[in-house]
């Protein structure tokens, strides 16, 4: 049955409370967080991050409320459920494009984004980039506990992350995507791919640790990121090792991965990416300029 977004809406709610972080306010977010989609909070969390979750938990429901309040497009069921990679609650009408670019922090996934969205059709989303502008909105009820997250390297309950990128999706227009930095666990990928669209394949972009730090201390001195320093970035790696990378390696399984070593130069990784995405659009419309 085709569920309404209100349905949605609640749904999404209900999960949402059963993902709040250990430290959650509420006894029964407490009891529901065994199984929490944010990665366990660190052994040094303290009174401030105790705080901003259970702050942002309260706000995370009223949030995925009214972001979802704006009726959206929809292919009657019937349609969908005869579209390959299309769930049949998919809010697209039509199986988009959708290209999971990932790699540890700092391996050149942003980068090597901006020169396939220059050569080539795709609208590029970063969940990062999504999650920092949602923290500077004026008035977000999840900004504090987004930025929380982000400075200790944890994930951000994936309701917040999946309704970011789906709205985003929309709002192109477009049909082809490069979804950078998502997704970070593996039941994101589940359910974005349950609720949204599955993912057509996975650039992974492979670097060594010390190669990352370097870039993204470098990128530190000008980034004004809150996790571009040396205590963040230990945590972002911890999280990659112990939980994103389990999501490459599920995909590397299925096929599906397309990896690309970060140890060369921008343009040298380029030319690596170019081959992967001219041998796959090679019968598309490419649109390459030059
Ligand atoms: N191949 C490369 N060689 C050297 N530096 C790079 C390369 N690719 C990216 N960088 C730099 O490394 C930093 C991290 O790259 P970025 O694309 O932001 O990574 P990510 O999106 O994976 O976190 C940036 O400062 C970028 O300019
Ligand atoms: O799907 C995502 C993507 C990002 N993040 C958070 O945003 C931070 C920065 O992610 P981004 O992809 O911008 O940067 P990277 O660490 O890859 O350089 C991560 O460490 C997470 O805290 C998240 O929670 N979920």
């Amino acid at each position: 049955m085709f569920r309404s977004s209100a349905s949605r809406s609640l749904a999404s709610l209900r999960a949402a409370a059963a993902r709040c972080p250990r430290s959650a306010a509420t006894p029964s977010a407490r009891r529901a967080a065994s199984s929490s989609s944010s990665g366990s909070a660190s052994g040094s969390s303290s009174a401030v991050w105790i705080g901003a979750a259970a702050l942002g938990a309260a706000g995370l429901g009223y949030w995925v409320l009214s972001k979802d309040s704006a009726p959206k497009p929809a292919a009657p069921e019937p349609v969908k459920a005869a579209i390959k990679g299309l769930p049949a609650n998919s809010p697209f009408k039509a199986k988009p494009t959708v290209i999971f670019v990932l790699g540890g922090p700092g391996a050149g996934k942003g980068t090597q984004c901006a020169r396939l969205v220059r050569d080539y059709d795709f609208v590029h989303l970063s969940a990062g980039d999504l999650l920092r502008a949602e923290r500077q909105r004026p008035g977000s009820a999840v900004g504090e506990l987004i930025n929380t997250y982000i400075k200790e390297g944890q994930i951000v309950p994936m309701e917040i992350t999946i309704k970011l990128l789906e709205t985003a999706m929309l709002e192109s227009g477009k049909s082809r995507f490069l979804i950078d930095g998502f997704p970070r666990k593996m039941d994101q990928a589940d359910a974005f791919e349950e609720t949204v669209a599955a993912a057509d394949f996975v650039l992974y972009f492979s670097c060594p640790e010390e190669e990352m730090l370097r870039r993204l201390l470098k990128r530190g001195e000008s980034s004004g990121r809150v996790d571009d320093n040396l205590e963040s970035i230990k945590k972002r790696f911890a999280t990659f090792r112990d939980t994103s990378y389990p999501v490459i390696e599920k995909y590397r399984a299925d096929g599906k991965v397309h990896e690309v070593s970060c140890l060369q130069s921008i343009d040298g990784v380029y030319a690596q990416v170019r081959k992967v995405f001219d041998d796959m659009f090679a019968n598309e419309d490419k649109a390459v300029k030059a």
